[in-house]
């Protein structure tokens, strides 16, 4: 662990992650992402990526819109891919994946920002940790829409597996992830869900995120 996070805090921030960009949005993303924190969101990542992503100004706008309105609501802003938008607009972290920089490098680049890592292997999810990684994100657990070129699908199983081989790092999962599937996937290791489809494409996106949190919160009290 290397940001100035404890694990257990890590672990906190995980249990609602909204990942979002305005290619998943119905509405206006940042209406959107005021909703989800009002719901409880507990973590928000930019994630400007896939068919008509924004890009220049327009993108930087809205990463600055979203990064306001989660310290408003004190909640950490994460940047998928870009380390250089994160540091530029002093984003709390960046999320990369195994395509993505170097791990190692990226940690050394950020700082005692939060790093997250996609894993989707126990070696994977070894180096990461080794490499200085806060939190693993573990998926596709469920099929998704909004990933063209994700990994094939994995299956709680993967979340039991690192578990069971294990690895202690704070660990999300994503890919499909629903309300009814929230118990299945905190039952099996994870501390929490990542969620793009299912909260950016609810008819009420407030109510949607309060739901999760709930089920997150039966699920590792164990009712
Ligand atoms: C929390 C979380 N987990 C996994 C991913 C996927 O990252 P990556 O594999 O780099 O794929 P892209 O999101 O960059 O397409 C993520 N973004 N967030
Ligand atoms: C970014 C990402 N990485 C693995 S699956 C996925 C997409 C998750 O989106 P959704 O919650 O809509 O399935
Ligand atoms: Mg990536």
């Amino acid at each position: 662990m290397s940001s100035r996070f404890s694990a257990e805090q890590m672990r906190q921030y995980l249990r609602m992650y909204l990942v979002i960009g305005s290619v998943n949005c119905r509405e206006e993303p940042v209406r959107v992402v005021k909703e989800a924190l009002a719901g409880g969101a507990t973590l928000v990542q930019f994630r400007e990526k896939g068919p008509g992503a924004l890009t220049g100004a327009p993108m930087l706008e809205l990463a600055l819109q979203i990064q306001v309105a989660c310290r408003l609501a004190g909640v950490p802003f994460i940047v998928n891919d870009d380390i250089d938008l994160a540091l530029t607009i002093g984003a709390d972290g960046v999320h990369i994946g195994q395509d993505d920089a170097l791990a190692s490098v990226v940690r050394y680049q950020i700082g005692d920002r939060i790093l997250g890592v996609s894993a989707h292997t126990v070696e994977e999810a070894k180096i990461a940790t080794r490499q200085g990684a806060d939190y693993l994100g573990i998926g596709p657990i469920y099929p998704t829409i909004s990933k063209d070129d994700a990994h094939a699908v994995q299956g709680t199983g993967i979340i039991q597996e690192m578990r069971k081989q294990g690895i202690e790092l704070p660990m999300v999962g994503i890919g499909g992830i629903t309300p009814e599937r929230v118990s299945d996937v905190i039952t099996t290791g994870a501390d929490g869900v990542a969620v793009i489809s299912a909260i950016t494409q609810a008819t009420n996106v407030r109510k949607t995120v309060e739901l999760i949190n709930r089920k997150v919160n039966q699920a590792s009290m164990g009712v």
